[in-house]
């Protein structure tokens, strides 16, 4: 028999398709050729807004890893290309530079809505573009799901709650949000584009899903970021004072990455069209959380109490029944091994940027048949 006949006659109607069997690393960007039956998983053509980004870069390597034709868009503001650069020459694979705000014609049956800035400080930077982002950007993604026929996700936030004033936070509280204090280009903009979503579902028939993502986690955060976690981590590794702002007595509860991408992954391909918690609920103190990063490290930094930020929300924890119980999802990556990884990553970055890779070294010249040549 070729091989051809046994595949014929054993595994029916095949697609080859050029899929890695793991992420590549930036070393190693081949890919295998795997073979996998057309019929047992329907290929989709996923958008992802913000698909340079931390979160959105791994929700790429998920959709590519199944075998999806992924268009990633994104206009770079908080996004990295070196996030995706390992899809860059794959057949399925597509990035464009382009900014939410403006229209987006494009054919894609799936759209997964991430583009905005996440971190406190950068979207208090510019909060003007931060509400452009969430407000016009959503509109344009609504508007490109409803000519094309597509599904839309929208990454709403645990924002959406404000400082809460029920814990944990359930779906069904409408939160309590100041809206004109220096989170509210955020948050009010996150809660708009929820309701921009719910406009267009009931006066359109738009299919819509949304997502309420609480704190997360993990490798390809931006040194810079800013937020909790990869300040600590920063921090310990360079020995420098972990920078508690306030008390240390507030609380948030940490998801790792990947348990985040398997949850919008099923909340998109579910019925729930209304919101739901996708979070961790174990939480904790900051301080307690200083501790931890510290111990992980074993970094002898010191603990530095600096001055409360504004509005900062005092307690956040998600209740997640309605995840669990419609989506069959939970986090599964406990705290620590997902802060180990957190750590093996920047502790790399800090290596990667003591060696000044990011400036090309030049070419050696190459001997080819007993001669010299320079390109
Ligand atoms: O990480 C996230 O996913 C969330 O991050 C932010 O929300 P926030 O909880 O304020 O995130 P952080 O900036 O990481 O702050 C967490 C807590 O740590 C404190 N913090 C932050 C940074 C720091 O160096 N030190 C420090 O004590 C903050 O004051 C806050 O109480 C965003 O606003 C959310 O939309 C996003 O979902």
């Amino acid at each position: 028999k070729s091989p051809c006949r046994c595949i014929d006659e054993n595994v029916g109607a095949l697609k080859v398709k050029r899929t890695p069997d793991k992420v590549p690393d930036r070393e190693q960007t081949h890919v295998l050729v795997t073979f996998y039956k057309s019929d047992s998983k329907r290929i989709r053509i996923p958008s992802v807004t913000g698909g340079a980004g931390f979160v959105g870069s791994h929700l790429t390597d998920k959709l590519m890893m199944d075998g999806h034709e992924v268009t990633v868009v994104d206009n770079f503001f908080t996004g990295r290309k070196r996030n995706v650069e390992h899809w860059i020459g794959h057949e399925n694979f597509e990035l464009i530079n382009h900014d939410v705000v403006e229209p987006l014609y494009i054919e894609v049956d799936q759209i997964y809505h991430l583009a905005s800035p996440a971190s406190p400080p950068n979207y208090m930077y510019n909060p003007i573009k931060t509400l452009k982002t969430n407000t016009i950007g959503t509109l344009n993604m609504l508007g490109l799901a409803k000519r094309v026929g597509a599904r839309l996700l929208l990454a709403s936030t645990s924002e959406v709650y404000g400082d809460p004033e029920v814990h944990p936070q359930t779906e069904d509280y409408w939160g309590h949000v100041n809206p004109i204090g220096p989170r509210a280009c955020y948050d009010e903009g996150k809660r708009v584009a929820e309701t921009m979503c719910y406009a267009y579902m009931k006066q359109e028939g738009v299919e819509v899903r949304v997502a309420r993502i609480f704190n997360t986690f993990g490798p390809r955060m931006h040194m810079n970021d800013g937020r909790v976690v990869s300040n600590f981590i920063l921090q310990a590794l360079q020995g420098e004072p972990l920078t508690v702002y306030g008390s240390g007595s507030q609380t948030r509860a940490f998801q790792y990455v990947s348990d985040l991408v398997n949850g919008l992954v099923a909340l998109m391909n579910s019925n729930v069209s209304s919101p739901v918690n996708l979070g961790n609920p174990e939480e904790h103190t900051i301080l307690e959380f200083a501790q931890l990063i510290k111990n992980l490290v074993g970094s002898g930094s010191e603990i530095q109490f600096l001055s409360e930020a504004q509005d900062d929300p005092q307690k956040r924890k998600p209740d997640i029944k309605k995840a669990k119980l419609m989506l069959g999802w939970e986090p599964v990556v406990p705290l620590e091994e997902g802060l180990n990884k957190a750590i093996h990553y920047f502790r790399k970055e800090l290596e990667y940027q003591a060696n000044n890779q990011y400036i090309p070294k030049p070419k050696p010249a190459r001997i080819k048949k007993g001669r010299t040549r320079h390109n």
